[in-house]
């Protein structure tokens, strides 16, 4: 028998401290955490049995025990289910292996050090789900005693929580897992109560983990008092769950443990028999969040192909929203078995945030995530559920606008993937997505109340995509619009880039650049007079710039720039080109158009100039020298930045001279 002692990672280390140093109010909430993995453990040992017929467990009687004991100052949770190898007790229990973990540990260290609420703290870390680690709130030893299902020798880790834990051989430990907490004294200032008060522990399991379908089990509270009572009240006296025990001769000290959850799956009650609090605390369960869900959702399906759906959207967007090996999904239930999580072929990429349950009646318990990939009633479900998400968010929309607000604040960017990806869904997306807009500073706008304020004459929804709000607000694209008074939609997201070219229009009115094209404001068209007087200036200006631009022509858009760059519809934007070179590829190059302002003193001027001295070297200058200003203005970036500085400085000297 060999005892190892093994350091922490430093990541979970790290992660520890700040459990022992207790960041949140509430410390109950390890119990749940502890019961939360023993039922995850035994709904693995379930699947694994009936997969693997020769898997030599027992699967009678799977359920979690609770044991409390005063006078040691101990709390334990033990479950008969799938147990850890050794190997897996170092790599779950002393590592962390989720992506993204030492980014979000330096904002939590980032959240301390700047002295932020406990509360930011709290979010941070709750966000991340730290599970087994919460023990160490209220525990300061730790022992579990596991037995992998199917393995002869069971394991046996311990830990103060520290640096280090020791892991050793454990003969003769039960199939499943034990965690033995070493509780601290109790403390009630920091909400640290008596864990090892029984009535206390079954006050906190009815109020976390009531829905939790295994039986968890405590030794009753006040044990019955000798003589022990006939054989038929004892059976009547025992739990549903357990078989009535036939033998029940003199029950001896230890009395028969009760079941203290009522294990219904809450997906399976009916919706008015469910509290706000129970669904709290089944989101808490699936998603590993802390925090309270944004929205519960329910839908079932009954016929020839029976579902139930129980979803939540969070209220706040998970720290790996963004990042591409992020897990997603719901759990797949088949009657009320678990199946599996983060079954993927249920929710699509772009509702990867959506937390819950898929309870199917008519799937095979052997359905493989390949095969589920491919199951025509797996889509049909999945086709629902996208629709019922999309409905309720609208209806929030209606009825709960701070709850819409806070939806689009932390999903609005992932859900806009779906106008790409879903091209069936894609009005009802456009429906529930909000924008920046020219109309309010802060408040973001709906495609609908957009076109509700549209003035008479106005049929195009305009926008603008680029870096940020500020240098979008300032573009001389925006010039002739403000004029005008017509709202323009501020858009930020690189995504904007790509899906205002994928989709027309919504509510039968086209989306327009008002960076591209030819813009008809309806405004005076430029009259043959001013054609003719600037002709010779833009036929002398298209062949001076031709490396750099298509044509230069007189603009309907500006109001004070000299001059502005446009594209034609479909053509790369500036943020795109930056993009591309930002993951290390060359954009093909388009050539914009130049358009002037025929009212600008450095247009006439240029105008005057060019018609007394059309040979001077110097315009041609002070041409690039438009053309670059244009593209700065407008947030784009100069080939040749130096050679542009010095035809600047060469200009301003000249002025000087
Ligand atoms: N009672 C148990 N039986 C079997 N395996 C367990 C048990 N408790 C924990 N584990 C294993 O250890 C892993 C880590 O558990 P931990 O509670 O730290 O995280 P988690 O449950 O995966 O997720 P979260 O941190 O979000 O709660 C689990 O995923 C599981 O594989």
């Amino acid at each position: 028998m060999t005892t190892e002692t093994i350091e922490f990672q430093a990541e979970a280390r790290q992660l520890l401290q700040l459990m022992i140093h207790a960041i949140y109010s509430s410390k109950d909430v390890f119990l749940r955490e502890l019961i939360s993995n023993s039922s995850d453990a035994l709904d693995k040992l379930r699947l694994a049995a009936f997969r693997d017929k020769d898997l030599d467990v027992d699967t009678d009687d799977l359920h979690i025990t609770v044991t409390t004991d005063p006078a040691a100052s101990t709390l334990t949770v033990a479950d008969n289910g799938i147990g850890m190898s050794r190997e897996e007790v170092v790599d779950l229990i002393g590592t962390i292996a989720k992506s993204g973990t030492s980014q979000v540990l330096a904002k939590l260290r980032e959240a301390r050090e700047s002295g932020q609420s406990e509360q930011a703290s709290a979010e941070l870390i709750g966000q991340f789900g730290v599970g087994f680690y919460s023990s160490f709130m209220v525990a300061d030893k730790v022992t579990l005693i596991t037995r992998k299902a199917g393995a002869h020798q069971g394991v046996r880790w311990e830990s103060t929580g520290e640096g280090s834990y020791t892991v050793s051989d454990e003969p003769d430990a039960p199939q499943g897992t034990s965690v033995t907490l070493h509780l601290k004294p109790e403390d009630t200032e920091d909400e640290l109560h008596d864990y090892a008060n029984p009535l206390a522990v079954r006050t906190i399991i009815k109020r976390y983990s009531d829905f939790i379908t295994w039986p968890i089990r405590m030794a009753p509270i006040t044990p019955p008092a000798p003589p022990a009572p006939p054989a038929a009240e004892a059976a009547e006296g025992a739990d549903a769950e357990t078989d009535a025990d036939t033998e029940t001769e003199v029950v001896e000290a230890v009395p028969e443990p009760e079941v203290v959850n009522s294990r219904k799956a809450l997906w399976a009650r009916s919706q008015s028999e469910v509290t706000e609090e129970e669904y709290t605390e089944f989101y808490r369960h699936v998603s590993h969040d802390w925090q309270e869900p944004l929205q519960t959702i329910r839908l079932s399906a009954e016929g020839t192909f029976e579902y139930q759906a129980l979803l939540f959207i969070p209220g706040h967007a998970p720290m790996d929203l963004y990042w591409r090996d992020a897990k997603r999904g719901v759990q797949l239930y088949v009657k009320r078995v678990f199946i599996m999580d983060d079954c993927e072929a249920l929710v699509p990429e772009y509702l990867r945030f959506v937390k819950g349950v898929v309870d199917a009646n008519d799937l095979s318990l052997n359905i493989s995530r390949e095969i589920l990939q491919q199951d025509r009633q797996i889509r049909l479900i999945r086709n629902r559920l996208v629709k019922k998400v999309l409905s309720t968010v609208k209806t929030l929309r209606e009825d709960e606008p701070a709850k819409f607000a806070t939806f689009n604040a932390e999903f609005g960017r992932a859900v806009k993937e779906g106008l790409l990806a879903d091209p069936d869904n894609r009005q009802a997306i456009l429906e529930i997505l909000t924008f920046a807009s020219t109309h309010d500073a802060e408040q973001p706008s709906t495609l609908a109340d957009y076109v509700s304020r549209m003035p008479e004459g106005q049929s195009d929804i305009y926008y603008i995509t680029g870096e940020s709000r500020s240098a979008l607000e300032k573009s001389p694209h925006m010039e002739a619009f403000r004029a005008k008074g017509y709202e323009v939609l501020l858009l930020t997201d690189p995504i904007d880039e790509i899906w205002v070219d994928a989709v027309s229009d919504f509510d039968s009115k086209s989306f327009a650049s008002i960076a591209k094209g030819e813009i008809d404001l309806g405004g005076e068209d430029v009259d043959d007079d001013t054609a003719k007087d600037f002709g010779d200036l833009l036929g002398w200006l298209t062949a001076t710039l031709i490396d750099d631009v298509k044509q230069v022509r007189l603009s309907h858009r500006l109001t004070t720039s000299a001059a502005v760059l446009v594209g034609d519809p479909g053509d790369l934007t500036p943020t795109l080109e930056k993009m591309y070179r930002a993951m290390g590829q060359e954009p093909p190059t388009v050539k914009r158009t130049l358009e002037l302002n025929a009212q600008h003193p450095l247009v006439t001027g240029l105008r005057d100039a060019h018609r007394q001295r059309p040979d001077d070297p110097a315009l041609a200058e002070t041409a690039h020298v438009l053309y670059g200003l244009a593209l700065i203005a407008e947030g784009g970036e100069l080939a040749d930045p130096a050679a542009f500085v010095g035809q600047v400085a060469q200009r301003l000297q000249a002025s000087l001279g």
